[in-house]
C-alpha cells in the first residue's frame, strides 16, 4: 500500500490511474509521494517517509531541489505536458497586444444597452486599431517544449521567427522548423525583433535577464511577452521602458503588485497550463512517473537526480540507493552483498552532478538488516528495498 498527497488540485484523469493499492492522504507524515503544481514548498519540512515529489507541470522554482536531493527525495516534472496549452495562450497574447482588443471590449461593455452603440462603435474603433502580426519578426528566447511550439506556430501565422537557446537539446532541435533563424546572441534578438517572447526556466542564470541594458537594445515599440516566470524580468527597468513607450506592451501570465493594472501591461492570471488537456496530460505523466519510481525504482524525468531505468521489476527484490556521486560507492554496496552471499543479477548506476543512483536486482531474498547496513555507509542518502 502506498499513500500520496496532493498539495494542489491535480486532475482526476491522472489520479485515477493510481491502482487500488494507492490511497490519498491529507497528511504529509503518511505520504510516500507528493503531487504539486505551483504551491511553494520552500518552507516545507519534509518528513522521512516522503520519497518523491512530482510537479504536474514544467517550472520547478517552487520546489527546493537541493534540499530534496539531500534528503533522498527525487523530484520529477512533466516536460512538454502543458506546452500546447501555453503555446495557444502565447498566440492569444501576440494578438491581444497587436490591437487594443481588450480596450475595445471594455468600451463595448461600458456602452452596453445604448441605442446608438453600433454607430458610436464605428466612430470610436480607430482608438483600438493596431497592426497585424504577419510579416513581423518574433524573437523566441528558449526553444524547449513551449518555445519550439510557439516558434513553429508563429511561422505558420506568417511571422519571421528568430530563435535563441544556447543550451538547446538535440530533441528540441528536431522539433524546430528549419525556417527559424538560429540566433547565437541575445543582442541580435533584441536588435531585430518586433515581438520577443520568453520561454526559459527561472534559474540563477536567467533571473533578471531582461533588464535596463537588454531593454535598451530592443527596438522602439517592441512588444514583450512573458509566459515563463515573472522573475526573469527586472520590473523597475521594464516599468521605465513602458513609461517612455520604448516597450509598447508587456503581456505576462504572472500578476505582480508592481505591474498589474499599469498602462500598456496585459496581465493574465497564470492561465498558461489551465486547460483540461494540459492539466490531464501533466497529471497522467506525474502519476505514471511516481508509480514507476515507487514500484520499480525507475527514475524518469527527474530534475534533481539522474534518470535511471531498469524496466519493470521482476519477482526478486530490487535494491535502490540514492547517494553522493563519489568514488567507491558501488564497490561498497557489492562488497556488502557479497559478504552475505547475495548474488547480483543486474546493476545500474547513473550520476548527475553531486548526486548518483544505483539500482541492483538481487538473485536472493534480502536479509533483514540490509537496508540499515547500507544506510550506515558514508555518503548514502536513502535506501529502498522494493520487494
Ligand atoms: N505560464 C505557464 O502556465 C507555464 C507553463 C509551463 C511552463 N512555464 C514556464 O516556461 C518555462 C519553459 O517551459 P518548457 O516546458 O518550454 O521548458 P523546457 O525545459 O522544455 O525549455 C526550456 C528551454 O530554455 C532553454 N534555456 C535555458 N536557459 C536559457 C538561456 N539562458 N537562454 C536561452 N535559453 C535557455 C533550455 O535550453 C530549454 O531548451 C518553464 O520553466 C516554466 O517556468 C509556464
Ligand atoms: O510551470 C508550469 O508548468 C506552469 O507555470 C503551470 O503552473 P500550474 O500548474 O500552477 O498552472
Amino acid at each position: 500500500m502506498y499513500q500520496y498527497q496532493c498539495l494542489n488540485a491535480v486532475s482526476e484523469a491522472g489520479l485515477s490511474l493510481f491502482p487500488e493499492s494507492y490511497q490519498r492522504t491529507q497528511s504529509m507524515e503518511e505520504a510516500d509521494v507528493l503531487l504539486v503544481r505551483s504551491a511553494s514548498l520552500h518552507e516545507t519540512v519534509f518528513p522521512d517517509n516522503v520519497k518523491a515529489v512530482a510537479r504536474a507541470g514544467a517550472g520547478v522554482n517552487n520546489i527546493p531541489l537541493k534540499t530534496c536531493a539531500e534528503k533522498g527525495i527525487v523530484v520529477f516534472n512533466t516536460p512538454g505536458a502543458n506546452a500546447n496549452g501555453v503555446k495557444e495562450l502565447v498566440i492569444a497574447g501576440l494578438l491581444l497586444a497587436s490591437r487594443d482588443i481588450i480596450g475595445g471590449i471594455e468600451w463595448v461593455k461600458a456602452h452596453a444597452g445604448e441605442e446608438q452603440i453600433a454607430g458610436a462603435a464605428e466612430k470610436e474603433k480607430k482608438r483600438f486599431a493596431g497592426q497585424e502580426i504577419e510579416g513581423k519578426k518574433l524573437g523566441v528566447i528558449g526553444l524547449g517544449a513551449i518555445g519550439a511550439l510557439v516558434a513553429n506556430a508563429a511561422l505558420h501565422l506568417g511571422m519571421e521567427v528568430y530563435g535563441y537557446d544556447p543550451y538547446l537539446s538535440v530533441d528540441s532541435a528536431w522539433n524546430l522548423s528549419r525556417h527559424i533563424h538560429h540566433v547565437r546572441d541575445l543582442e541580435e534578438i533584441c536588435r531585430e525583433c518586433d515581438y520577443i517572447t520568453l520561454h526559459v526556466p527561472v534559474v540563477d542564470d536567467t533571473k533578471g535577464m531582461i533588464h535596463r541594458e537588454t531593454l535598451s537594445q530592443m527596438k522602439d515599440g517592441v512588444i514583450l511577452l512573458n509566459f515563463a516566470r515573472d522573475l526573469l524580468v527586472k520590473e523597475e527597468d521594464l516599468l521605465e521602458a513602458l513609461t517612455t513607450g520604448h516597450v509598447r506592451s508587456y503581456v505576462t501570465d504572472f500578476p505582480t503588485k508592481k505591474l498589474s493594472g499599469k498602462e500598456r501591461v496585459i496581465v493574465i492570471p497564470h492561465l498558461g497550463a489551465s486547460t483540461d488537456e494540459s492539466e490531464e496530460n501533466c497529471a497522467r505523466m506525474a502519476v505514471r512517473q511516481l508509480q514507476d519510481y515507487l514500484e520499480n525504482g525507475n527514475i524518469v524525468n527527474s530534475v534533481n537526480y539522474p534518470n535511471c531505468n531498469m524496466g519493470k521489476k521482476g519477482k526478486n527484490p530490487r535494491l535502490t540507493v540514492l547517494h553522493y556521486n563519489v568514488p567507491n560507492m558501488i564497490g561498497q554496496f557489492t562488497m556488502l552483498l557479497a559478504k552475505r552471499g547475495v548474488n547480483i543479477a543486474d546493476l545500474t548506476n547513473k550520476s548527475r552532478g553531486r548526486y548518483a543512483y544505483t539500482m541492483i536486482d538481487m538473485d536472493e531474498t534480502a536479509f533483514p538488516e540490509l537496508e540499515k547496513e547500507l544506510l550506515r555507509i558514508e555518503n548514502v542518502l536513502k535506501v529502498r528495498l522494493i520487494l
